[in-house]
């Protein structure tokens, strides 16, 4: 949860509903240079009152508000008088709470579907005219068959008769439709209008007053103490590293775990890299006998993981105790870390694997978080990285997760497979490099499957690994795409890899989205 001192004064709060698509909200308002911040619906009085925002957004959700016990807005907002645009479930609440009526059982509606624009409103003035017909994105069961007094439908569609609803003169605003999904064109425009000429506020979030914020922040927690920071070379630690070697200089000390499941060459060009660029002090900690030992025979993923995080924690226990103590632990934690662990999902939410991260690690180290990125999203990371210098060597990497090439090898893992492994993926990664594509997709990797299959190399019978190639296309990885690949180009890189790493005799490639997939295989 976001702590009130660093919230900055000009925000809107997102009460979140369980939505699938309620990040996407938050992006939409950040895009359009205002601070938000979601909270779960349960939660949301406590930080209405804690953020004091200036406006509020409803989230669409997944309940129906015909159930009993089907979540509702806190009547401390809606008494607020602050402006309100509600979305989707959000819509039939607010409208429910105001007196309206809901019911289910009317035609399902998914999809694209036309609205007719019927009064003018502050809400699309500039953006659609009356009389106009626009494409919006619509998600839902239930409608609103009743307005609540003082409202006046602005816009309709045939499956949705108050497609837009609203009380222009108390600046609340309802949508039957999503205007935060892109399928629905206009509706960055619309919640920018919404934050801008309604709500009233300038556009102030940037990454330099974000970067100047964190520094101030930062000193004040840390003090004269000192900080380690688990730096693995991706984007998210070395951003975090630079920033706080800004703050408090040479009480950083940055780590470098080679827990020998790094790609080819890794270890030596992160080292290399960061040191060149970078006058942090930079500890490369060789603990792959260790991680290799202790993985070996496990087939688990959640085992294999599950390892993997309480190795790094006793490695960073340990190299702590090398430099006299460290008071701080630094981690690149980002928002979907953040929101994810809270947002409402209708129940306790299951765990799809546990990720490394090093969320135990406070406890048993005894040592105090540092986390300057938990309000930021990927691509916000990378924006600060810009604003703080960083190369585009380092901006630019894909996504690399901490338990590496342990989660590309599914079931055991053999120093034999890793090295399969690593000479198929740089093979892979170069061919991407070669052919323009590396910055179209947001992260591709090969994983080793443990199939042997028989194929004929040289007129001799082989009986070999299945390599599978894996490319995805994302925002923030909480959803990706396949990449479609140019099919020459699979043709070509599965003869390279065949035909130079010995070990495999197979490629195939995965056209899995997430969901219903993940991105990394375990
Ligand atoms: N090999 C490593 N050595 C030290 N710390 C690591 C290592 N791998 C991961 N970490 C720590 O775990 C955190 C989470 O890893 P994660 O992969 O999400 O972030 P990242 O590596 O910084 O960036 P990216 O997501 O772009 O790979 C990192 O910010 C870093 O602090
Ligand atoms: O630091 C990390 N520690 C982990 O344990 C971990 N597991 C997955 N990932 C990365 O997270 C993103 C989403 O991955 P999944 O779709 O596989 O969950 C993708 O970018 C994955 O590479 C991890 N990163
Ligand atoms: N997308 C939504 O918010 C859906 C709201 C509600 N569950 C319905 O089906 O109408
Ligand atoms: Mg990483």
């Amino acid at each position: 949860m976001q702590t009130p001192e660093t919230a900055a004064p000009d925000a809107i709060l997102i009460v979140d509903f369980g939505s699938q698509v309620t990040q996407l909200i938050a992006r939409r308002v950040r895009e359009t240079g205002v601070y938000c911040e979601i909270h779960p619906f349960n939660k949301a009085a406590e930080a209405f009152a804690a953020l004091q925002p200036k406006g509020v957004i409803f989230s669409g959700g997944p309940a129906s508000v015909t159930d009993e016990g089907s979540p509702r807005a806190p009547q401390s907002i809606i008494d607020s008088g602050l402006p309100i645009l509600a979305i989707c479930y959000g819509q039939q609440t607010f409208c429910l709470q105001l007196g309206g009526k809901v019911e289910g059982g009317h035609h399902r509606e998914f999809g694209r579907a036309d609205i007719e624009v019927l009064e003018p409103s502050a809400l699309y003035d500039g953006i659609w005219e009356v009389g106009g017909r626009y494409p919006v994105w619509m998600s839902h069961g239930d409608r609103v068959t009743e307005l609540p007094e003082g409202f006046k439908v602005m816009a309709t569609s045939p499956n949705a008769p108050f497609a837009i609803a609203g009380d222009e003169a108390k600046k609340r605003y309802t949508t039957m439709f999503h205007p935060e999904v892109v399928h629905t064109p206009d509706g960055g425009k619309l919640l920018a209008n919404f934050v801008h000429n309604i709500v009233g506020l300038k556009s102030d979030w940037n990454m330099l007053a974000y970067r100047q914020k964190m520094v101030e922040k930062i000193r004040t927690q840390v003090g004269t103490g000192k900080v380690i920071c688990g730096l693995s070379g991706g984007v998210d630690s070395s951003v975090a590293a630079v920033l706080i070697h800004e703050a408090i200089g040479d009480q950083l000390t940055c780590i470098y775990v080679d827990h020998g499941l790094m790609r080819l060459n890794e270890t030596e060009q992160v080292l290399t890299m960061f040191r060149d660029t970078y006058n942090i002090p930079l500890v490369h900690v060789d603990a792959s006998r260790v991680f290799l030992r202790e993985l070996e025979g496990q087939s688990d993923p959640e085992t294999k993981r599950k390892i993997i995080g309480r190795l790094f924690i006793e490695t960073f226990e340990e190299e702590a105790r090398k430099l006299g103590g460290a008071q701080f632990l630094a981690q690149g934690t980002l928002y979907p870390d953040v929101i994810e662990s809270v947002s409402f999902t209708g129940g306790p939410s299951v765990t799809i694997k546990s990720h490394h991260n090093v969320g135990g690690l406070p406890e048993r180290m005894n040592m105090q978080l540092v986390e300057p990125l938990r309000e930021l999203f990927k691509d916000e990371v990378r924006a600060l990285g810009r604003e703080l210098g960083l190369p585009e060597s380092f901006i630019g990497r894909h996504p690399f997760p901490g338990p590496g090439l342990a989660i590309r090898c599914p079931g055991g893992i053999t120093p034999e497979k890793l090295e399969i492994l690593r000479q198929a993926d740089a093979i892979y990664l170069d061919e991407i490099r070669k052919s323009g594509q590396y910055d179209k997709i947001w992260q591709a990797f090969a994983v080793l499957l443990p199939v042997q299959t028989v194929g004929v190399m040289g007129d001799g019978r082989t009986y070999e690994f299945v390599c599978a190639l894996r490319a995805v296309t994302s925002v923030d990885g909480m959803t990706a795409d396949f990449y479609q690949f140019d099919m020459n180009f699979l043709g070509k890189t599965a003869t390279r890899i065949i035909n130079e790493v010995r070990g495999i005799n197979r490629v195939v490639y995965d056209v899995t989205s997430k969901p219903p997939g993940t991105i990394e295989w375990e």
